[in-house]
C-alpha cells in the first residue's frame, strides 16, 4: 500500500479530542479520512455498481439528461474543466449531478432522471445514501463548531446545523464521475480532473482500491521544492479498526474543506487545491463525491468565533469575495460565480 499523508479519525463519538483532531487536520492539511461512519461495504458497492451501469449506456442516451442552469444532470466527456487557464480542451471525464435535495426524504429534484435511478431498489439506495451522507457531514460541521468554540448564545455546536437545514433548498450535489482509461482515449493527457478548490461547505468522496489518482497540494511539504510545495498522493485506505473491516462497514471516507468554509474561518480551515492524476496502468476511475452546502440564502459572514477572529487578514477572508456593493455574497450566488467558469461548452 502507498504511504497516507492523511489522519484517519473516527468519528462514532463526537468528544472534544475528535472535535481537535479535526480542526487540526483541517487547518493543516484540509483534507483527512473519516472512519467510524455508517456506510456498509455493501452499500458503496451497490453505489458504484449503479453508476457504472450508468455510464456505460449510449452517449445518445446519457445526453438526454443533459446538465442544467442548476448543476443538475450529465456532463459529457471533456464539458468540466476545472483548471482553465492548463487545460484547454477541458477534463476527461463524464459525471452526473443530483441537485435539490430534500434530506429528509433523500430525494433528488433534477428534472428528469434516467430509469436506472429510479428503480425501486437503486432509487432506495440512492435515498438512503443521500440522507447517510447529509447525516455524516452535520456530524462533522458539529465537531468543527465544537472545536471552534461557538458559544451558545452564538448558536453553539449547531451553528452549522441551522445553515444546513435538510428541507431547505441548496446547490448541494451528489455527483457520480467516471474517468475512462487511457487506452480508451488514445491520449497522453495526464491529469483527469484540473487542480481546484470545490466550491461549498465540505465534500466527501468515495474512491475505490485500484483506481487511485487524487493528490492534493501540500505548501511547504517538502524543502526540495523551493518552498512551492508538492502534489500528494491520496491513497485507497482500509479502516485500522479490525471490528470495522470484519463487521462489513466501508473503507474510511475522504473529507476536506471547500472553499465556503475557508471564507467563514477567515481562512483558519484550508480550502486545499487538489487534482486527479492518470494511473499507473490502463484503467478506469469511478468515484462519487458529494459536495455540501449551505442553504442558498445563507450570508458568507464570518463565524462568531475566538479562533476565527484571531486569524482575520491571515486567509482567505470573507473580504475576498464581498460583493462591490460591500454586502456579503449568499451561498447560492457564490457557487453560481464558480460554475460559470468550470464548464467550458456552458450547460
Ligand atoms: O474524482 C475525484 O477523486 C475527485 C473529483 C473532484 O475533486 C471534484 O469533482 O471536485
Ligand atoms: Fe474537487
Amino acid at each position: 500500500m502507498s504511504s497516507n499523508p492523511l489522519e484517519i479519525i473516527d468519528i462514532s463519538n463526537i468528544t472534544p479530542t475528535t472535535s481537535n483532531s479535526i480542526l487540526k487536520s483541517l487547518q493543516t492539511q484540509g483534507f483527512l479520512f473519516l472512519d467510524g461512519h455508517d456506510f456498509t461495504q455493501a452499500e458503496v458497492d451497490h453505489l458504484f455498481c449503479i453508476s457504472k451501469q450508468f455510464f456505460s449506456l449510449a452517449t445518445q442516451h446519457k445526453q438526454q439528461y443533459a446538465i442544467d442552469s442548476e448543476d443538475r444532470g450529465y456532463a459529457t466527456f471533456r464539458q468540466e474543466n476545472l483548471d482553465p487557464d492548463v487545460n484547454k480542451v477541458g477534463d476527461p471525464k463524464e459525471a452526473f449531478n443530483f441537485g435539490g435535495f430534500n434530506f429528509t426524504t433523500g430525494d433528488a429534484s433534477n428534472k428528469s432522471l434516467p430509469s436506472i435511478f429510479t428503480e425501486s431498489e437503486n432509487k432506495i439506495a440512492l435515498q438512503t445514501i443521500s440522507k447517510k451522507l447529509y447525516a455524516l457531514s452535520i456530524k462533522v460541521l458539529k465537531a468543527i463548531a465544537i472545536a471552534l468554540e461557538i458559544s451558545p448564545e452564538d448558536g453553539g455546536s449547531d451553528w452549522f446545523g441551522v445553515r444546513h437545514a435538510p428541507e431547505k433548498t441548496s446547490m448541494s450535489t451528489f455527483r457520480l464521475l467516471h474517468y475512462p482509461s487511457v487506452s480508451s482515449m488514445d491520449s497522453n493527457q495526464e491529469i483527469r480532473a484540473g487542480a481546484h478548490t470545490d466550491y461549498g461547505s465540505l465534500t466527501l468522496l468515495f474512491q475505490q482500491k485500484g483506481q487511485e489518482g487524487l493528490q492534493l497540494f501540500e505548501p511547504n511539504a517538502s524543502k526540495d521544492t523551493d518552498g512551492k510545495g508538492t502534489w500528494s498522493k491520496v491513497p485507497f485506505v482500509e479502516s485500522p479498526n479490525a471490528d470495522y473491516r470484519s463487521s462489513g462497514k466501508a473503507a474510511p471516507i475522504v473529507m476536506n474543506i471547500a472553499d465556503q468554509l475557508s471564507f467563514w474561518t477567515n481562512g483558519l480551515l484550508r480550502s486545499t487545491l487538489h487534482r486527479v492524476v492518470m494511473p499507473v496502468g490502463d484503467v478506469d476511475r469511478y468515484s462519487v463525491v458529494f459536495f455540501f452546502d449551505a442553504n442558498n440564502e445563507t450570508e458568507l459572514v464570518p463565524i462568531p468565533s475566538k479562533l476565527v477572529k484571531e486569524s482575520e487578514g491571515k486567509g482567505k477572508g470573507i473580504e475576498a469575495i464581498t460583493g462591490d456593493d460591500g454586502k456579503p455574497l449568499t451561498t447560492k450566488e457564490y457557487m453560481l460565480r464558480r460554475f460559470k467558469a468550470t464548464y467550458s461548452k456552458g450547460h
